[in-house]
């Protein structure tokens, strides 16, 4: 794991949540992506080092909409960047954690990611993220 590579936050309308973030930011949002596998749209914002990923979800039982039907908006998820996300994998799943997929699937920016459950991981969404 070289550096967390984003923070997920949970919003329900990503077009006023993403107005909020660039002033509380004081950047603009860099790119708009839809991740049509995860049941979500994604803002990104970059401050610094530090990536902001904004996630809205585009369907009832996308992820998102459970957490925020549950928890409510928020964070959801640490990403942390991986020089090799199968050896990553391997390692994590040989110590025991439950990753939610078998292979690296494809992600949003151009990424390769694969999830911890919450479960083994402290009650954190962990997020593995190999750029492609
Ligand atoms: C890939 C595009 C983009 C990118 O970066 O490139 C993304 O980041 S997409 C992000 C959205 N996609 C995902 O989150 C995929 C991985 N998530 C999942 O597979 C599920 O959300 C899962 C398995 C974490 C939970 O799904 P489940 O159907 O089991 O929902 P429950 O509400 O029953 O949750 C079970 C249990 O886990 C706790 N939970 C759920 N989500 C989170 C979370 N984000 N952080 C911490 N804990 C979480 C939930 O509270 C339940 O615990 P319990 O004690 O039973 O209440
Ligand atoms: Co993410």
């Amino acid at each position: 794991m070289n550096k967390i590579e984003h923070i997920g936050i949970a919003v329900a309308d990503l077009k006023s949540s993403g107005s909020l973030y660039e002033k509380l930011l004081n950047t603009t949002i860099y790119k708009l992506e839809e991740v049509h596998s995860e049941g979500v749209k994604t803002a990104f914002l970059q401050t610094g080092p530090n990536k902001i990923e904004l996630l809205e979800a585009t369907s009832a039982d996308s992820p998102i909409a459970k957490f925020i039907e549950k928890k409510g908006e928020g964070i959801h998820h640490i990403a942390f960047e991986v020089e090799d996300i199968l050896a990553e994998m391997a390692r994590l799943k040989n110590e025991g954690f439950i990753l939610l997929s078998d292979e690296p699937k494809p992600g949003a920016d151009n990424k390769l990611v694969c999830f911890v459950h919450p479960k083994s991981a402290g009650g954190v969404l962990v997020e593995l993220v190999q750029s492609v």
